[in-house]
């Protein structure tokens, strides 16, 4: 398909290209909306066209005071550097096509991969036994092998963000998919320590590289209204990754070799990704950067089948107006640019600490160190089947990422995240005390001392306590930071998920090399009421800076960051965008394309 400018139609906006980096919106004669005009755009064929200007909101002078009273009546916040802000998302925002379902769920599956590799590991441990060097492994030893997948994720993270900018997003999941295998054949065929460690860190450089990419890529093919959900589906599919790595984890575990089986396994969902992904295109964004717009309004056209092909034509005059905005005409330049505009722009700051934050608070409460060496602690407290305990432990883990996954929207980030950090801390504070009573000591050398040996009734405790933490974990925390790329305009979303998610894999690293240490050093009431004051100061950090941003647009999240946390803003913005969503529910089922034809994209302008 080549593409064509359109003679006439109801969305075409002949010529500005330039003026379409700018919201298409409809302002009332004489009535101030706080926005000032870029250019016009204007079809003589088309009556209704009259009444579209294009616009940028100017919002030099607004200010939020606490209570949201900024948030006035007189000004429309709309995002005006977004592409979820062009005319074909607006009018065709409802509709989930199978095309995206398809892409979504095929990016998923390095979220899947993530899971199962960081998942297996645990019971991997625990049965490699004396197979690596004809010796057991040290707690030493353990804690290389685990956090060699973190080292790998946290190198690859930093450069993921800027390569998929450079290469497409597809091309770096596929390549993921390379670096999963030759780290699964290294790891399949380790009869050294050292060979184990290293395909592990090459699968970890796959691993970082699908984190970051796969919500990513499902952020930018997913609609608006229904995108919070549809990546979450990627966390589904990770934590889902690591259930079946215990399960797998716990039928092998008596089997000859079981563990180099279930390294073996991970090769099957890498093959089913890139085997798709050759069939499957990049996202429409990716080719507009590369300037294929004949390319991206073929995959605009598949993923938004009811619209007509001047809207596509119009959404690629869009996104191809909102790439060159991005300043600097060579890539290192373009590159430069978004660092400094990062750190720079206070809004982008402060969702930069945020980002970074809420992946940090992830990773330093202490979840993955449960992940990944469950199955020595519950071995530990006297459980002979531990493989299974930590299924349990998993499944819980799974089945509160599907409960985050329909309360995110409707309840909220903040508030999910508020009610999952003090759960957190309450259950860690109890199996710190479970511990102490427990008697347990880890001495050097990879020895665990019991004093009450056997069965227990504190041994329960531990496991019932580590569940509950599990839940809230997965409620809250465990989920609500891979929405990182709504902190971010687009101009600096790729390297602003870069740093959130390279601290992600900076805290797991620190986290996976220490733990089994920490065990010994500080013991293991110690350690899991750490964990408990950390996830605590957690929840004053998200009281004090984390503003409710679900429903919120773009615009409105930057300008809630601007000169503050602004919390109390946000919640009054949020609220007020969830009312106006029932509203508009309740009204009509707008989408359709007899819509199109009916209510012109200038309809859609959001009243506050
Ligand atoms: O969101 C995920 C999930 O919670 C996993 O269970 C955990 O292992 C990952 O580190 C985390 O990023």
């Amino acid at each position: 398909m080549t593409l064509r400018k359109p003679e006439s139609g109801a969305g075409s906006a002949s010529g500005a290209d330039s003026a379409l980096a700018g919201r298409v919106q409809d302002r009332a004669p004489g009535h101030d909306h706080g926005f000032h005009e870029i250019g016009a755009s204007k079809d003589s064929n088309d009556d209704s066209a009259q009444s579209i200007t294009v616009v940028e909101p100017d919002l030099t002078n607004s200010k939020l005071d606490s209570s949201g009273a900024l948030l006035d009546d007189r000004i429309q916040i709309r995002p005006v550097n977004d592409e979820d802000d062009t005319s074909v998302m607006i009018t065709f925002n409802q509709k989930v096509s199978p095309f995206i379902i398809v892409l979504t769920f095929v990016a998923s599956i390095s979220g899947f991969m993530f899971g199962y590799d960081t998942g297996y590991i645990s019971s991997a441990l625990v049965s490699i036994g004396t197979d690596l060097d004809h010796r057991t492994l040290t707690y030493g030893d353990k804690e290389i092998i685990t956090a060699a997948t973190s080292l790998g994720a946290l190198i690859s993270s930093i450069f993921a963000g800027t390569s998929a900018d450079i290469w497409g997003r597809k091309p770096c999941l596929m390549f993921s998919n390379l670096l999963f295998t030759v780290g699964a054949v290294l790891q399949i065929s380790a009869r050294s320590f050292w060979q184990m460690a290293v395909g592990r860190l090459i699968m970890g450089f796959g691993v970082g590289i699908g984190s970051l990419i796969s919500p990513l890529f499902i952020g930018e093919i997913a609609p608006k209204n229904i995108r919070g959900r549809l990546v979450v589906i990627n966390s589904l599919c990770l934590t889902g990754g690591q259930l079946v790595a215990y399960g797998c984890g716990a039928g092998l575990d008596k089997v000859h070799n079981g563990w180099r089986i279930l390294v073996g396994l991970s090769l099957i969902p890498t093959c089913i990704q890139f085997v798709c992904f050759w069939f499957l295109p990049d996202t429409p964004r990716y080719y507009v950067m590369k300037g294929d717009l004949d390319k991206a309004a073929q995959v605009l056209g598949k993923s938004y089948v009811d619209a007509p092909e001047d809207l596509i034509y119009q959404k690629i005059q869009e996104l191809n107006a909102l790439n060159r905005t991005i300043p600097g005409d060579t890539i290192p330049k373009k590159v430069w640019n978004t660092i400094k505009e990062i750190h720079t722009v206070p809004s982008n700051f402060r969702a930069l600490i945020l980002g970074c934050a809420l992946q940090g608070i992830q990773q330093f409460c202490g979840w993955n160190s449960l992940m990944y060496f469950s199955g020595t602690i519950f071995e530990t407290v006297g459980f002979r089947d531990s493989a299974a305990v930590s299924i349990v432990v998993a499944g819980t883990n799974f089945i509160f990422t599907l409960v985050a996954f329909f309360a995110i929207d409707r309840i909220g980030r903040r508030c999910i995240l508020l009610i999952g950090l003090p759960g957190m801390c309450g259950s860690l504070i109890v199996c710190a005390v479970a511990f102490h009573f427990l008697g347990v000591r880890f001495e050097g050398g990879g020895e665990a001392i019991i004093e009450h040996q056997g069965f227990s009734a504190w041994g329960i405790i531990v496991i019932l306590s580590i569940i509950f933490y599990a839940a809230f974990y997965a409620l809250g925390i465990g989920t609500v930071p891979w929405q990182q790329s709504e902190l971010f305009p687009q101009a600096v979303r790729g390297i602003g998920t870069s740093y959130s998610t390279a601290t992600n894999w900076g805290g797991s690293l620190v986290i996976a090399s220490t733990f089994l240490t920490m065990l010994q050093n500080i013991t293991p009431t110690g350690t899991f009421a750490l964990f408990a004051g950390l996830s605590l100061a957690s929840f004053f950090f998200c009281y004090f800076c984390y503003p409710e941003l679900s429903g919120l647009e773009l615009e409105e999240v930057q300008m809630i960051l601007k000169d503050g946390f602004n919390i109390k803003a946000s919640k009054t913005l949020a609220k007020k965008r969830k009312q106006q969503l029932a509203a508009q529910k309740n009204s009509s089922g707008s989408g359709d394309l007899h819509d199109y034809h009916k209510s012109k994209p200038s309809d859609e302008v959001m009243e506050c």
